[in-house]
């Protein structure tokens, strides 16, 4: 759950019951994976990515669940083992230098994003004494519908290796003395509600390792995330269930060719994506050609607006819908794509200090605050069945100017 920068919450204490009903979805979504993939033969690992949300506090019941996160930073780390992952497997297109000895000394998989990365790698972990873990990063090149900014295996992506050129890569890796070649990594982008990209990877994948006989050197396949979570009323989007159950034949039949792999899933807006809600407080209404409707924070708490066109669910806290019209909602800040919401039925007595709510928040959302305008980063608030858990303070001008000076 995220709050505003300056709604005027009474202050949340840990341990204190919570009248809110948000459920903590994100554990039962983490255990909806380990169940919907439990058919695998070998060892299933959920890598929970926290990229799409960091909060320390949520990451630690996410991790209670999973043992297991996908990082990509060195902070990233810091927050995983801080919460108990033991299985950690590190992501990026240009990893620093200390993120790789940080894998490497730990032991870690590091999806090798490129056969240049593969080369620093190699020097990092021959100069540390220590062979370092990798699977290399392809690119399957499937096109999902989703926006074009979060299409991460197309023609021309910045991620990964193209499969034409793969094997040479994989090969070099297995010859090497100072890296442990343990087989692929693809990922194919964020909020995918059709299931077909996702086989259609596979399936590339699957071709590519049984073509070049690499079946056989493989003991780890991680197929990324992407599943999609609902942000519109009434949607209807895919469970871990449905997806496990699409690829189901592709990987049984994948496993049996070879001589057995773990399977690595890194799902990341649809544990954490439904559970989290954004809320703001009206400042003022305005009306003249278009009403709107200003709250207090803006697209430095919420991006997905502005970044992707993304739509959130917007639901006035209390508000009297029995006569509504048209509004938009938009932030304080000095940028005309601050709106975080355009021509909803809002109620018509909307006014200053009534709470306005955004439903489908709990991912890439916090974990992209920023502080323009120098506004704060919003404080937030976890709850898990009722109770609050976790409280992180708005940033206060102190660890905002720390920053700076
Ligand atoms: C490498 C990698 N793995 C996992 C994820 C998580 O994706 P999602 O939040 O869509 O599940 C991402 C983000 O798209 C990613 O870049
Ligand atoms: N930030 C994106 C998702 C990025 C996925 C990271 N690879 C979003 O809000 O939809």
């Amino acid at each position: 759950m995220v709050e505003s920068s300056t709604t005027s919450w009474r202050r949340p204490v840990r341990g204190h019951r919570c009248t809110s009903t948000t459920r903590m979805l994100p554990v039962k979504a983490a255990r909806e994976y380990q169940e919907a993939f439990s058919w695998f033969p070998d060892r299933v690992y959920v890598c929970y990515a926290m990229k799409a949300n960091f909060n320390p506090y949520l990451v630690e019941h996410i991790v209670d669940e999973t043992r297991a996160a996908d990082v990509v930073s060195l902070w990233e780390m810091k927050v995983a083992v801080n919460a108990g992952a033991e299985t950690v497997v590190v992501n990026g297109n240009a990893k620093s230098s200390d993120e790789i000895r940080a894998a490497v000394e730990r032991s870690w998989v590091i999806n090798v994003d490129s056969f240049e990365e593969f080369q620093r790698i190699e020097k990092i972990a021959r100069h540390e004494g220590e062979r370092a873990l990798v699977a290399l990063r392809v690119n399957p090149k499937v096109s999902p519908d989703t926006h074009s900014h979060i299409a991460t295996a197309v023609e021309g992506s910045k991620f990964g290796v193209e499969l034409e050129i793969a094997e040479r890569v994989c090969r070099r890796m297995i010859e090497s003395e100072w890296v442990e070649f343990l087989g692929l990594h693809y990922h194919i982008g964020s909020q995918i509600t059709d299931l077909r990209p996702f086989s259609e990877a596979l399936r590339s994948v699957r071709t590519f390792l049984e073509d070049t006989g690499l079946i056989e050197e493989i003991s780890y396949l991680n197929i990324g995330g992407g599943l999609g979570i609902r942000y519109r009323r009434g949607e209807e989007v895919p469970s871990p269930h449905d997806l496990a159950e699409e690829l189901q034949e592709d990987l049984k039949e994948l496993h049996s060719e070879s001589s057995g792999f773990d399977l690595y899933l890194e799902p990341g807006r649809s544990i954490v994506g439904e559970a989290g809600i954004l809320v703001t407080s009206v400042r003022q209404v305005k009306r003249g050609r278009r009403r709107w409707v200003f709250v207090d924070t803006g697209m430095n708490a919420l991006i997905r607006p502005a970044l992707y066109d993304a739509y959130h669910e917007v639901v006035v806290h209390g508000g009297d819908y029995s006569a509504t019209e048209k509004a938009s909602v938009a932030g304080p800040l000095c940028e005309s794509g601050d709106v975080l919401a355009e021509d909803r039925e809002l109620p018509i007595d909307i006014s200053e200090g009534d709470l306005v709510v955004f439903l489908s928040a709990g991912a890439y959302c916090e974990s992209m605050a920023s502080n323009y305008n120098c506004y704060p980063i919003p404080g937030s608030v976890v709850v898990r069945n009722g109770e609050i858990t976790g409280v992180r303070r708005v940033q206060d001008y102190e660890a905002f100017s720390k920053t700076w000076w």
